[in-house]
């Protein structure tokens, strides 16, 4: 059996699974956001219930419109604390944390073998750490509210099987661009990818994070990690908060010799090169070397796919000491509280800004339109998010090009998208 099988199977009490086979499973935890507030609580009010199944398996933050920028923000995160307030929510983190899919898993939320949902599609960024992760609506989260279970299709399984080592100005997000080049964006629907191969042990959990984030972009219902040292030595410096879960998913799983597979794609990571996805898609993808010149106006580092330390440090390593041209605005994001303290301590803050960087506090921001960097009638950002639909970051007419931080650092000096001159990882 493939990883997510086996957690699937753990989850219903069985011994075997078909791909297509309808089961229903035991949730370990639900994150939730400001939807919370949106279409969750109006849904599960109308259920009637006075209380909800398990409130310590609820993990709970605002991120999308920190501090809130306009009324309605204002209002939704009203009824969401009240909402936490009322069926005494456990893990309610505020809004002061950082973006859901960084926080969570920093505040060791997410563990080997363990089966979280979220109401956002992202949460398949969990899977860089041996889990599922898969986003869920609104309505079904009311459902989990009252019962802990839900109902899932076992997805096929796509295995990826990575070798070799990123080259000396590619990232991980270069990687899963390359995916999106090959799957494009309806490649795994409902699907499972597995990652693993010997290549992992030069992925950072970042650069996993990453890659099981924008899993989602190919429609995949998730998109595990094998375990390995990098992995186990991340869970043993992050320690959960809630005590049950160190105990509880402690065991790496593994697939069977005999796993069952749709495919099994081969990746070397010497041959993947600088990408970029052009408007309107995130399959949209071309070796920056081939885009021509494309100017800019923005350039956005940041969101749960690209704000954490490993992204600043390589954005500032191509920065520093340079000056930014005034015709950009460069856009810097931590995602979470704890990255931004870091970042502080190592002096990466500091040399952005002398930069010309505008440094924001730890929120979605820009990468859904919603304040901190929105774009105008036909401007042109390059960014490191995960979407670039029509419109997604501002007015119709503006345009956004996915790139790694490496790009998005380079471009931000030079005035148009390009790729950094030295080598970002010596
Ligand atoms: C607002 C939220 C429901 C949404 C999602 O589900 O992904 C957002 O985070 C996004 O990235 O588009
Ligand atoms: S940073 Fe962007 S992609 Fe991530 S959860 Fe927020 S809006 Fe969604």
């Amino acid at each position: 059996m493939s990883i997510s099988n086996q957690i699937f199977a753990k989850h219903c009490n069985k011994k075997s699974l078909e791909p297509g086979e309808f089961v229903e499973c035991d949730i370990d935890l639900v994150m939730v956001h400001e939807q919370l507030g949106g279409r969750i609580s109006p849904e599960f009010r109308k259920l009637g219930l006075d209380r909800i199944w398990d409130p310590s398996k609820v993990f709970y933050i605002l991120d999308h419109w920190v501090p809130p920028p306009d009324i309605k923000a204002a209002k939704m995160h009203q009824i969401a604390n009240k909402f936490a307030k009322d069926y005494n929510i456990k893990w309610n983190m505020g809004q002061n944390q950082g973006i859901c899919h960084q926080v969570l898993p920093e505040k060791g939320f997410s563990r080997p073998g363990m089966l979280i949902v979220g109401s956002d599609s992202h949460t398949t960024t969990y899977g860089a750490f041996n889990c599922i992760g898969t986003g869920i609506g609104a309505t079904d989260v009311s459902i989990i509210f009252s019962l802990g279970k839900l109902w899932f299709k076992i997805p096929e399984v796509q295995r990826i099987e990575f070798k070799g080592k990123l080259g000396s100005k590619v990232m991980g997000k270069d990687v899963v661009l390359q995916l999106l080049k090959d799957f494009h964006t309806d490649g795994a629907i409902y699907e499972a990818f597995e990652f693993g191969g010997l290549g992992l042990e030069n992925l950072s959990i970042s650069a996993r994070m990453t890659i099981a984030n924008m899993s989602v972009e190919m429609g995949a219902k998730c998109g595990v990690f094998e375990s390995d040292k990098l992995l186990e030595n991340w869970l043993k410096s992050h320690p959960s908060v809630e005590n049950d879960f160190n105990k509880k998913f402690n065991k790496p799983i593994f697939p069977t010799k005999d796993a069952q597979y749709k495919k099994i794609s081969n990746y070397d990571l010497n041959e993947i090169p600088p990408l970029v996805a052009k408007p309107f898609s995130p399959d949209n993808v071309i070796p920056v070397e081939e885009l021509g010149t494309i100017e800019i106006d923005e350039a956005f580092l940041g969101s749960c796919t690209n704000g954490r330390m490993e992204d600043l440090r390589v954005a500032a390593k191509i920065i520093q000491g340079k000056k930014i041209p005034s015709s950009v605005k460069f856009i810097i994001i931590p995602a979470s509280r704890e990255i931004y303290l870091q970042a502080l301590n190592e002096g990466l803050i500091e040399i952005l800004i002398q930069a010309g960087g505008v440094v924001e506090y730890p929120s979605c921001g820009p990468c859904i339109g919603g304040h901190l960097g929105v774009l105008g009638p036909n401007e042109i950002c390059v960014s490191s998010s995960n979407r670039n639909f029509k419109g997604r970051m501002g007015d119709p007419t503006s345009k956004s090009y996915l790139a790694s931080p490496a790009v998005v650092a380079a471009s931000a000096l030079k005035g148009y998208i390009t790729i950094p001159e030295k080598d970002i990882w010596k």
